[in-house]
């Protein structure tokens, strides 16, 4: 499933989040790239131990916390504490997939990769090309969201970003262990609720509500790894 959530973070969240990264000191972004994409991987980051990163990044997971479709789609069991790229005229992402596995910094923990994630930070009228491309089962879906939008994917999917041709694209990506591991399942799930909120809000009261919202939680119950 690819999820375009708009509003993550308000308009002046990301006024601060761009006057930190304005300033911020960039490195290569192959720093932290495995093998196979260090070689397609051309933008830059910041280290997770700079102090702008660890302070916007609680700032997206607070944010993450307030928005009930991230946490319905993506089912969270652990987020990784939000990165942060840049890509200036010339850089750009190559098709890759990313790692299954990532330790999260300064912990023993590991965490599955199941959702990727991009938080826009630059608005799209202030640079050209630089577009997320997701390959799945459908297709070739190219995304570009204004700033504080975010879009999830499945993180099995091959996706790039393409070449930045004019201004700065500035966002914030992270990763998910979901308990719900298998993108059908999560999808159907996600579904499922959508539709119970559509029908509790026109016939709250319908038996019917009651019987699909125990078909969410035992689906829940069947899937979730806790
Ligand atoms: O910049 C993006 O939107 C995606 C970054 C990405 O795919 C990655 O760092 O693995
Ligand atoms: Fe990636």
């Amino acid at each position: 499933m690819l999820l375009q959530i708009p509003g993550v973070l308000s308009a002046d969240e990301v006024a601060l989040c761009r006057d930190r990264l304005d300033r911020a000191d960039w490195h290569d972004g192959r720093l932290t790239a495995g093998h196979q994409s260090a070689r397609v991987k051309v933008n830059q980051q910041l280290p997770e131990t700079d102090p702008v990163a660890r302070e916007l990044s609680e700032l997206v997971l607070r944010a993450l916390e307030r928005a009930p479709d991230f946490l319905a789609a993506a089912l969270p069991r652990h987020v990784y504490p939000p990165l942060f790229n840049r890509y200036v005229p010339g850089m750009s992402f190559g098709a890759h997939v990313d790692n299954a596995v990532r330790q999260v910094p300064g912990t023993a923990y590991r965490l599955r990769t199941d959702v990727s994630a991009t938080l826009f930070l630059s608005a799209p009228e202030d640079y050209d090309g630089g577009e997320l491309v997701v390959e799945d089962t459908y297709g070739t879906h190219s995304v570009k969201l204004p700033a504080g939008d975010m879009v999830l994917y499945p993180a099995t999917s091959l996706h790039r970003v393409m070449p930045v041709t004019r201004g700065a694209r500035v966002a914030a990506f992270f990763w998910t262990q979901s308990m719900v591991k298998d993108d059908g399942e999560r999808s159907l799930l996600f579904d499922l609720d959508l539709g119970i909120r559509e029908f509790a809000k026109t016939a709250p009261e319908a038996p019917a509500a009651l019987r699909l919202t125990a078909c969410y939680h035992n689906l829940l119950r069947r899937w979730a790894e806790l």
